[in-house]
């Protein structure tokens, strides 16, 4: 104590003996220095990029906030300019290169970018933990979950889902409304994915509108995150208020419920045999006492839901244009799907489904279609997209292209170039789940409904905005007539 008391009468003694031009040109001297740490004797100096970017963190919030979501196309610009490796801040580097793939090895053992990730607003859930050890111990207690054997058990319940979509679809044939068709995939995910996990399903589907609000609600909170990212506080701010996302108090609820011991029951009334994923978690042997707080699982519930949300729906909405936009794919992927149908008696699985050469070649498609930005270490990140796009690799990349993937020899070629659930540590915990909700998806709705596109064009699907997700400019969605 009398030490700090001591350096604050020095401080003060200081700074009575100055007068504001001396503040000032401290200040300014101060800045000099900064610049010419940053641009000329800084560890990333050498790199090339914007001067502006070398400098101010500012350059980046620009096209983020101001811009909203825009960096990845200042990136772009910045790596034909200089090159494959670029300094985009003060303090990172983008690296433009697709045979780089250090930090996906399974052995790699990379932090995340702690400021990146601020955008979920908590670094309590595994996806946003920085720390590689701490995340290994989080993820372990929920990724025997997410088992290839677990979605094959769960076909039965998924197939029901799938079917209750065509047939709320059927509904629209008779009223000849167009039907939003970016809010039912979205529904499908959300309701697929709290069934796989809690066992009760949200039950969007059943709703009139498919929870327009809802996705809305998810749609807004990565760009609100995104300034959060960048200034702090927002989210905290949007925390304290009663409700403030639907999403955020519905996993609190469900959470608490489970660890009062309350097993609702599955909205099928479906028997499981195994107990869900928030038991799984309480269970694990090496999972901390402090690591399963009601808070910290709500934290992980809420990521499962909106992991598992908005990246399926997209993806199901962009094939699904393309197929409408370009009839004779649509016809050529109906044709496959039937023979494979007259060929079994049962109902065709995600086992069978994977197997067709048409159908997984407009999934991979999809996938390569369909952006992601993956900041992957603290100091260095890249971006899908470039390598999706590069035309040296994926010839005329603007266009949908299935028939790309249908040679054996190219595809196995090119799908190192695609890789949508990411590799290594830190990889999608969903993707068996989320690669057979698009199999069985987007087989039983063109085999059972005949659609048309209504009021819909590219611009309402092509990505103009990266808020993680990516995003088109306008809120239209896909929207289609039911014959
Ligand atoms: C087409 C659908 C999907 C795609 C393309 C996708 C893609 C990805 C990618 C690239 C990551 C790594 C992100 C990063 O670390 O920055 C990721 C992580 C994650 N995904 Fe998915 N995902 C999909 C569906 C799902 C589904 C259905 C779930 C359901 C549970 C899910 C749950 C998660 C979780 C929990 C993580 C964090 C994993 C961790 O950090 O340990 N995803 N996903």
């Amino acid at each position: 104590m009398a030490n700090f008391s001591a350096i604050s009468d020095y401080t003060a003694t200081i700074v009575n003996l100055l007068t504001p031009w001396d503040i000032i040109t401290l200040s300014l001297l101060w800045v000099g220095l900064v610049v010419v740490y940053r641009i000329w004797f800084g560890p990333l100096a050498s790199f090339p990029g914007p001067k502006l970017a070398a400098l101010t963190g500012w350059y980046e919030t620009y096209f983020e906030c101001v811009q909203r979501g825009r960096y990845w196309v200042e990136i772009e610009r910045m790596h034909e300019q200089y090159g494959p490796i670029v300094r985009i801040s003060p303090w990172e580097l983008h690296v433009n290169d697709p045979d780089w793939n250090e930090p996906y090895k399974v052995g790699s053992r990379v932090d995340k970018y702690h400021w990146y990730y601020k955008f979920v607003g908590s670094s309590d859930a595994a996806f946003g933990t920085s720390d590689h050890e701490k995340h290994r111990i989080r993820r372990k207690a929920q990724q025997g979950y997410f088992t290839l054997g677990a979605v094959a058990k769960f076909e039965p319940v998924l197939a029901n889902i799938t079917g209750k979509l065509c047939q709320r679809l059927q509904e629209f044939k008779e009223t000849r409304q167009p039907v939003n068709l970016s809010n039912v995939f979205r529904s499908l995910a959300t309701d697929v994915v709290t069934e796989f996990s809690f066992h009760k399903s949200y039950g969007l589907l059943e709703q009139p509108d498919f929870a327009a609000a809802f996705h809305k609600t998810l749609r807004d909170f990565p760009e609100i995150g995104l300034w959060h990212r960048h200034f702090g506080i927002i989210l905290d701010l949007m925390d304290l208020m009663p409700r403030w996302l639907d999403i955020g108090v519905r996993t609190k609820e469900i959470v608490a419920a489970y660890m009062r011991g309350g097993t609702k029951q599955s909205s099928d009334a479906q028997v499981y045999e195994r107990s869900n994923v928030i038991h799984q978690m309480l269970d694990s042997p090496e999972l901390p006492v402090k690591d399963k707080t009601e808070f910290r699982l709500a934290l992980e519930v809420r990521t499962f839901v909106g992991a598992g949300t908005e990246t399926t729906g997209n993806t199901l909405v962009v094939m699904t244009y393309h197929l409408l936009a370009n009839p004779d794919m649509a016809m050529k992927l109906k044709m496959e799907l039937r023979a494979a149908q007259r060929a079994s008696l049962k109902p065709l699985t995600y086992q069978q489904l994977a197997k067709l050469s048409y159908l997984s070649s407009v999934i991979l498609e999809g996938h390569r279609y369909k952006d992601q930005h993956i900041p992957i270490n603290t100091p260095v990140s890249t971006t899908q997209r470039l390598t999706h796009y590069n035309a040296d690799i994926f010839p005329k990349p603007n266009s949908f292209l299935p028939e790309r993937w249908m040679d054996p020899s190219d595809r196995r070629r090119l799908e190192r170039y695609v890789q949508p659930f990411g590799k290594g540590s830190r990889s999608c915990v969903g993707v068996h789940l989320a690669s057979s909700e698009l199999y069985v998806a987007i087989a039983k709705v063109f085999m059972e409904l005949e659609l048309e596109l209504f009021d819909t064009f590219e611009d309402d699907i092509v990505q103009v905005h990266d808020f993680f997700s990516p995003f088109p400019a306008s809120e239209k969605g896909l929207r289609v007539l039911v014959q």
